[in-house]
Order: C-alpha cells, then sequence, then structure tokens
C-alpha cells in the first residue's frame, strides 16, 4: 500500500505536470506567433491553430495514458482497500501491514472534456483530531466511512475502538455494535453513556499518551509511526475514541483529558473524532476547550472536500455503505481475525534463548516468564539481595494462572540443574495441572503433590520450617550470615528451595486448629526463608474472603506480586490501595508484575507466552529430562496424590515391618516423609483397637492390613478369630492376608457359633485376636440397655462375654478388633463397651460421628469426609496420627 500509495501521488502529480506543460505550451506557441507584433495573416492564424491542436493532441495521448496509469494504480489500491460495498467479494480481506494512505470514496478528476477517477486517498496516520458538527447525517455517514475504513485497513487487533454517545445510548455508531463483544476491539464491551465511565475511558486515554511520550518516544521516534517502524514486534495499537453530543456528560476533568488527547494523541495513535453540539459549546466554560479545537482539530469534512487545483477539477464521490450481509459478515471476519492476531506469537522455548542452561542460584532466581510490550524479557527475580522473596500470583478465573504456572516451572527447570534447585508444588485445585510433574518425576521436584488436603499442607510447610532450621544451624556452625555468604565460604552446592502453592487458600479453609497451625507455619517460613534460600510462590483466585487472621501480614511479606485479569477490587488487594491496573489487562496473555510491594509506580506490564497442551509440555519435559546434564540426577521427588491411598506393602516389607515387635502396620503417615504408621499392640488395660467408617474399600484394606501384620508378628498370635457380622464378604487382599495366617485363622459368620466362652477362658493361656466385623449390625454383641447381673447358674450373654474379654483381654495378650460401619447404630449402646478400646481408627466419617467417636463425647472432629485418609488415636495419651490407609492395589 505504501509504494502503491507513492505511487499513485506520483502519477497525479504528473497529472498536473502534463497540465502545466500543455498550458506552457499554448502560451509559448502563442508567443512564438506573436513575436513580430504584427496581425498574424491567415496562413499564420491557421498555421498556429494546427500547431495549437497537434499540442493539444499531444497533450491528450499523454493524459490518456497518465490515465491509464492511475487506472493501474487505483486498481491495486482498491485491492488493498476495496470500496466498503465490496467487501468480502475479494479474499484475503484483511490488511497485514499499517497503511500510508486511507481510501475513502473516489475523486472526478476533470480537464476540459478529459476525465479520470481516482481514489481518494487520505493521508494516515491522521495528523490531528476531527471534529464534525452533531447531528450532521452526511457527516455522521462520513465518520462511519472512516471507522469502518480503519477496521479494514489495519491489521486486525491493531485498532481499538472507545466510543461514547450518551443521549442515543449507542444508536449513534449502530453499524458497530456487533463489535462490542469482541474485547479486543472495544475493551470496554459496551458503548459509554455515562459521566463516571467516560472520564474513566479518557483519563486512561490520557494515561497511556503520557506513557507513551514520556517513555516510549525517543529521538529516534518521536510518533506513532516511528515507533511503530522500529518495534515492529511490539507496536502501539491504534485507538480511535468516538464521541457523540459532546459536551453532554462530559465533566470538566473529561474536558481537560479531551483537551489532552486533542494536543497529543494523534502523534501518539489516539485519534479523538468528536460530534459537537456547537450551541451549547457556546457556554462560557467550553471556550478553553474551544481554543484548542481550534488549534489541533480539524473538520471531518475537510478531507474530503472538493477540490481544484488550477485547472483540473475535482469532485468527490463519497463511498457506499455496505449491504447489511456485506457489513455481517465483514464483522464476523473481522472479530475471527482479531481473536487469532491477539494469541500471543511468541512460546515458551523463546524465553529460554537468552540464558545459558545450568545456572547458579547462589544469586537468588531470575526466571524469564514473558515481555514487556516493548518485546524486553521480564524476569521474576527472587532472593538476590536487590530483589523481593516470595511472590503473590493472582488473576480471576481463567486469567492464566496455571499457564503462568507452567512457564515458570519449565524456564526454571530450564535454567537452573536440579542441584541448585529444590522445588515443592503443592496443588489444591480439583483439577490435576502438576500431574505432569509427577508422570516422570521433574528432576528438580522435591515434592509433588496434587489434589492435597490443609493437613497434608502443613506437613509440607512444617517439613520446610525444619529445613529452614537445620539450615539456620549448619550457616551458625559456619558463622554464615546467610544463603550466598554460607554457599560462598562452605562451597556446598546447598540448592534454593521455591515452594508453589496453588489456591493456597485453601489452606486456611478446614478447621481453626489446621488453620492456625498454617498460618503459623507460612509466616515463620515468609518471615525468615529470605536468610536461607527458602522461597515462596502463593497462588490464588481471589484474596476476598480468605479465612485466615494474618493474611495481611502475610500479603504484606510477599513483595512480589503478579496480577493477572482480575476485578478492581481485587486488583487493588494484589497489587496494592488504589492501583486498579489489573482490573484493566486483557489476561490471557496479559500480566503485571510489581517489585514494589504493589506500588502504582512498580507496575510492569508483561505479556505470558502459551505454555502450549499437555502434550506439547510433557514432549519438553521428556527432552528435558533425557538431556545429558539432567539423565541420571539423583531421584528425589516425592509424589502425593490426595485423589489416591497407597498400595498395600509386600509380604517381606510386613515381615520386617513386624517382626521384632507386636505391631499393625496400617498406612503412610499424612506428612511430607509419608513414612509408615505402625500401632504398637501393648499389653495394656483396654488397649483394644476400634475402627469405624463407611468406605469399603478403606474398611477391607484395614482389615487386610490388620491380617498381615499379625501373621508376621515373632511372638504372634496363637489364634485370629474372625467374626462377619456384616454379612458382606471382604475383599480387597482379605484372602491372601487370612491365607498367611494359616490354620491360625478361623472365620465365623453366625453368632450363635462364635466361641465367646472358649475365647474368654483362654485369656492368659492362649494369646487370641477377636475381630468383629460389624459390631453395630449384630445386637446381640451390644449391651442391654438396662443393665442387669446373670442370674446365678444363667450363662453370660455374649454381649456381657465381649465385654469381659475386652476388659480382661488385652493385659494378658488377647485383643478385641471392632469394626463399626455405622457409627450412629452402635454408639449410645455400646458407650460403656467401647470404654475399653482405647486404640481408634476412623474414616469417612461426617464430623459429628467423627467427634464422638475420637474424644467420646459431643463436639465436632473435622476432616475425615473425604475417602483419603483416615486418622488414629490414642485415647489414653490423646496422641493423633492422621495417615493415608494402605488398599489393595486393584481397589485404588
Ligand atoms: N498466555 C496465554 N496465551 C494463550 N492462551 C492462554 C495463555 N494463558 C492461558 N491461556 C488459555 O486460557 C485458558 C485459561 O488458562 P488457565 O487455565 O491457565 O487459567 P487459570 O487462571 O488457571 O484458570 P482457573 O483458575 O479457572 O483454573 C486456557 O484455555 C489456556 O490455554
Amino acid at each position: 500500500m505504501n509504494g502503491r500509495a507513492k505511487s499513485f501521488q506520483d502519477v497525479t502529480a504528473k497529472l498536473h505536470k502534463t497540465i502545466v506543460d500543455y498550458h506552457e505550451g499554448l502560451v509559448r506557441i502563442d508567443r512564438d506567433f506573436n513575436a513580430t507584433k504584427k496581425t498574424l495573416n491567415e496562413d499564420q492564424e491557421r498555421n498556429r491553430e494546427i500547431r495549437k491542436s497537434n499540442w493539444k493532441s499531444g497533450f491528450v495521448r499523454e493524459w490518456e495514458k497518465i490515465a491509464t496509469e492511475i487506472a493501474n494504480v487505483s486498481s491495486q489500491l482498491r485491492q488493498r482497500q476495496p470500496a466498503l460495498v465490496d467487501f468480502g467479494k475479494d479474499k484475503p480481506l484483511m490488511a497485514s501491514e499499517i497503511p500510508a494512505g486511507l481510501v475513502l470514496g473516489s475523486q472526478q478528476v476533470s480537464f476540459d472534456q478529459l476525465s479520470c477517477h481516482v481514489p481518494k486517498v487520505i493521508p494516515f496516520p491522521f495528523a490531528s483530531a476531527l471534529v464534525l458538527p452533531q447531528g450532521n447525517v452526511e457527516q455522521k455517514r462520513l465518520a462511519h466511512c472512516l471507522l469502518l475504513r480503519l477496521l479494514s485497513a489495519l491489521p486486525p487487533g491493531q485498532v481499538e475502538l472507545t466510543l461514547i454517545d450518551p443521549l442515543q445510548l449507542g444508536q449513534s455508531v449502530e453499524p458497530f455494535l456487533p463489535l462490542l463483544k469482541v474485547e479486543q476491539l472495544v475493551p470496554q464491551g459496551h458503548v459509554l453513556t455515562r459521566s463516571d465511565e467516560i472520564e474513566g475511558a479518557l483519563g486512561k486515554l490520557t494515561d497511556e499518551v503520557e506513557e507513551i511520550i514520556q517513555h516510549r518516544f525517543n529521538d529516534k521516534s518521536s510518533n506513532w509511526s516511528g515507533y511503530n517502524a522500529i518495534n515492529a514486534d511490539a507496536p502501539l495499537t491504534y485507538k480511535v475514541v468516538v464521541l457523540f453530543d459532546v459536551p453532554e456528560q462530559i465533566s470538566d476533568k473529561s474536558l481537560w483529558f479531551l483537551g489532552r488527547l486533542c494536543e497529543n494523541g494523534p502523534r501518539c495513535g489516539v485519534l479523538p473524532v468528536i460530534a459537537i453540539d456547537g450551541q451549547r459549546m457556546d457556554e462560557r466554560r467550553y471556550e478553553k476547550f474551544g481554543c484548542v479545537l481550534e488549534t489541533s482539530a480539524m473538520r471531518l469534512d475537510t478531507l474530503f472536500q472538493r477540490s481544484e487545483t488550477g485547472d483540473l477539477s475535482c469532485t468527490y464521490q463519497p463511498e457506499q455503505w455496505p449491504r447489511q450481509d456485506v457489513l455481517d459478515s465483514f464483522m464476523a471476519t473481522l472479530a475471527e481475525h482479531c481473536a487469532a492476531k491477539r494469541r500471543f506469537k511468541k512460546t515458551m522455548p523463546d524465553l529460554w534463548t537468552n540464558f545459558t542452561k545450568g545456572e547458579t542460584t547462589l544469586g537468588g532466581f531470575d526466571i524469564p516468564v514473558g515481555w514487556t510490550p516493548a518485546g524486553e524479557i521480564t524476569n521474576l527475580r527472587l532472593g538476590a539481595t536487590d530483589s523481593e522473596h516470595h511472590v503473590l500470583l493472582a488473576g480471576k478465573t481463567g486469567s492464566g494462572k496455571s499457564n503462568l504456572l507452567h512457564v515458570l516451572i519449565h524456564s526454571l527447570c530450564e535454567k537452573y540443574p536440579p542441584e541448585e534447585l529444590d522445588l515443592y508444588l503443592l496443588d489444591y485445585k480439583e483439577s490435576t495441572e502438576f500431574n505432569i510433574y509427577a508422570a516422570s518425576p521433574l528432576p528438580h521436584a522435591r515434592l509433588v503433590a496434587t489434589e492435597s488436603d490443609p493437613e497434608y499442607g502443613v506437613t509440607v510447610l512444617r517439613h520446610l520450617v525444619d529445613e529452614l532450621e537445620k539450615r539456620a544451624r549448619i550457616f551458625k556452625s559456619s558463622s554464615a550470615r546467610d544463603f550466598a555468604e554460607y554457599r560462598n565460604a562452605s562451597g556446598v552446592q546447598l540448592p534454593r528451595v521455591l515452594l508453589v502453592i496453588d489456591e493456597f487458600q485453601v489452606l486456611f479453609s478446614e478447621g481453626r486448629q489446621v488453620a492456625e497451625t498454617a498460618e503459623q507455619l507460612l509466616s515463620q517460613l515468609l518471615k525468615q526463608g529470605r536468610s536461607f534460600g527458602i522461597h515462596i510462590l502463593l497462588a490464588t483466585q481471589t484474596l476476598k474472603g480468605i479465612n485466615a487472621q494474618s493474611i495481611g501480614s502475610i500479603i504484606t511479606q510477599l513483595g512480589c506480586r503478579i496480577a493477572l485479569a482480575c476485578g478492581q477490587e481485587d486488583s487493588a488487594l494484589i497489587l496494592g490501595g488504589g492501583n486498579w491496573a489489573a482490573a484493566e489487562l486483557r489476561s490471557p496473555p496479559e500480566g503485571i508484575i510489581n517489585n514494589a510491594n504493589g506500588a502504582k509506580s512498580g507496575n510492569v506490564k508483561f505479556m505470558i507466552p502459551f505454555a502450549g497442551e499437555s502434550e506439547h509440555r510433557r514432549e519438553l519435559l521428556t527432552k528435558l529430562i533425557e538431556r545429558k546434564s539432567l539423565f541420571g540426577a539423583t531421584a528425589k521427588t516425592k509424589i502425593f496424590s490426595g485423589a489416591s491411598l497407597p498400595a498395600m506393602p509386600s509380604s517381606s516389607e510386613y515381615q520386617i515391618a513386624c517382626a521384632q515387635n507386636q505391631a499393625l502396620l496400617l498406612g503412610e503417615r499424612l506428612t511430607f516423609e509419608a513414612d509408615v504408621l505402625t500401632i504398637p499392640l501393648t499389653r495394656r488395660t483396654a488397649f483394644n483397637v476400634l475402627l469405624s467408617g463407611y468406605n469399603d474399600q478403606i474398611h477391607d484394606g484395614l482389615l487386610a492390613a490388620i491380617l498381615s501384620s499379625m501373621a508376621y508378628h515373632a511372638d504372634g498370635f496363637d489364634e485370629v478369630v474372625y467374626f462377619n457380622a456384616r454379612g458382606v464378604p471382604p475383599c480387597g487382599g482379605f484372602s491372601t492376608s487370612s491365607q498367611a495366617l494359616g490354620a491360625r485363622f478361623r472365620i465365623f459368620d453366625d453368632i450363635s457359633t462364635l466361641p465367646l466362652q472358649a475365647i474368654s477362658d483362654d485369656i492368659g493361656s492362649r494369646r487370641i485376636a477377636l475381630i468383629i466385623d460389624g459390631l453395630d449390625s449384630e445386637k446381640v454383641l451390644h449391651p442391654t440397655a438396662a443393665f442387669r447381673s446373670p442370674k446365678p447358674g444363667e450363662p453370660p450373654s455374649p454381649a456381657d462375654l465381649l465385654k469381659c474379654l475386652a476388659e480382661e483381654g488385652p493385659r494378658k495378650g488377647t485383643f478385641v478388633f471392632a469394626f463399626v460401619d455405622r457409627w450412629q447404630r452402635c454408639a449410645s449402646a455400646c458407650k460403656d463397651l467401647f470404654s475399653f478400646f482405647e486404640l481408634r481408627v476412623a474414616y469417612c466419617m461426617n464430623e459429628d460421628d467423627a467427634g464422638s467417636l475420637v474424644s467420646g463425647g459431643i463436639g465436632k472432629f473435622k476432616g475425615i469426609e473425604k475417602p483419603n485418609r483416615a486418622v488414629f488415636v490414642n485415647k489414653m495419651t490423646n496422641d493423633r496420627e492422621w495417615f493415608c490407609p494402605y488398599v489393595q492395589e486393584s481397589t485404588r
């Protein structure tokens, strides 16, 4: 377009020159004949006319030649900028470069009898703001045509509209209303009508102009075109603000903003197009603004006025408005192209081109995460002497948090080797975003925990506090004050730690005790972590409503803030009071990073690359792991998934764990270390075991684990008596573990055959384990409501015998294990019996039932509703241990 516009100007200039030459030729001929100053005779007159006629014929031939040239150039121009009525006829419609002129209508250029048509080209970008009289239908149509041309002639996504129409409520821009849903074109999403929102929009544009003048322009580029020529990768968008009915709803502030936009906007690519209500502008308060318009704006119609150049007369023929279907299809195509264009084209690997792999973290992390609009790489810096140490990342749902976390993790692991970095990934999202780092464990990760719960999170925090305290001791013994000093002095390659918690507010969502512990541990890590190379990134959708007393001080410790798109209130909470910049973001891919505790002046806008679909990221990870330097790196990753339970250990593992002591091996502790939970069977009064919950998988797993443990006790039970009162045969490893007990295992499912009397008689002489599976279902074993002593000679009831076993047995090595499915069915009936069960395991219970089981009284016990853990309680010592019970592999 630019070249063609130039050649178009050239040929038009040629036309002018030809006419000038023609005139001069005629004058010359007259001069030649008049030189003698005598009256010409007839022959001389005829000769003169012949010469003039020949001269004219030559001129006509030249005109036609130039007209053909003009027609050629016009047709090329029209291919790029077709008449509006022809939109969609020739594809592609969308422009790929900024034009030097906008074609709007045509001119009939005439001289004498000769004429030709040339497109009307208006130089672009506009040098000044444009004004038109409010209510002039013709000029309104011109303004519409101008807008339509701008939308089609500039590359999609490089023009943005702000539409203001206070009296007609949007009807003044009716043809453009379908574009309101295209956020890239109309960021406000609607036509502005109210004074406050108009003021906000004009203020924002003025701020942008100010930013461009102060920070973008320099001696090499001092206007929009110049800047974009140098910064083709990240050009400035052309912004058109169209105002109708001015000064309706224009406050004094808006008037001031508009004045500045008229004066400075066009140079910065911000074009005001203002429809003025002339009568109202006569008021005194608009005098100043009127002066600004006189010096800084031009009337829209002067762009299209008929012009006469010497003898060349030009008649303007306006652009025809397209049919509705043509318009609709143009708008739809434009919307599609905008969406495609706004997708940020740079990729994650583009971020990794400016560092050498295998860098040290001694001086802190410097992690590339995106690009500024000017194309410079944006780094997240943590742990350096002049940087922050912890980060808060927040943005509304869908704003790209997970994507940014992937970019950050990938960049981090590309740049630093596993020996330099211990990454802890703790995900509280329902989704499984971090699973990808567990599938083939990321060598840098010490922990990948997905679908986790607050209790587990607390154990990770505790582990890190332990790590911090360990480092404090080592540093002290080396007289080092901080991480860098220790590494420099000792030469030890101590890794920096980065803990990433996605949806961190979940940590504070459970019972008060867990929340308070989480707060306290987190605060300690945030306050002291910096000296010990321990850094934290907390991510969340919103800071509103987080149930932590000290959330304010936690946020204050997170000096680096990354905000993605969110509402104004959230923006102010994330970035800092009065800092609403995040509410203006278009995320993805835009974000703001602020290293100044949220101060407005510290905002740095950046564009985040798309990390790719999960397959693509998996490929990148595979390549990373296979890289020579990482191949064979010492495995250090712990994988925790809150969605699955650990598999039952092998028989040899039971043999090793249970042989030495009379212990039950039930699962893995819900701690970072995930070590095994063993419950010693101590010969002590009332040390029977009560297990309750309504989950079959966990029930079967616990039963199988108890049997397997008993099978390998060194000085084991002489007999294991299993009574099934549930009616459902147990699965999940039951048959294998009971077989391991061999002839010592006896099974009963009829209460009348259960040898309670014999077991009772054998107390002290033989060690027997009695397992009652489904105590709640076997009423015969429940003590009678009104307790009465047996009459002389009357045999004791099964309930009496069970109570006697529970009371007398444990001291002499005989234990009762009672499983209860539905706690409420026996809780009150068996209250006395249960006082002999000091060891308890609860799983999958509501908080009231769990409260009654765990503490034996009224009160709630939270946290075991989900089928992913259990709690072991020693009522005598009041010890509580969360654990993940083993389950049979096939049932996991
Ligand atoms: N920088 C980006 N460029 C292009 N697309 C992106 C970018 N970031 C995210 N997306 C896309 O936007 C969508 C939302 O992203 P993402 O899941 O990361 O958001 P989120 O903030 O984590 O959402 P939620 O909180 O609801 O889980 C996804 O489809 C993702 O592919």
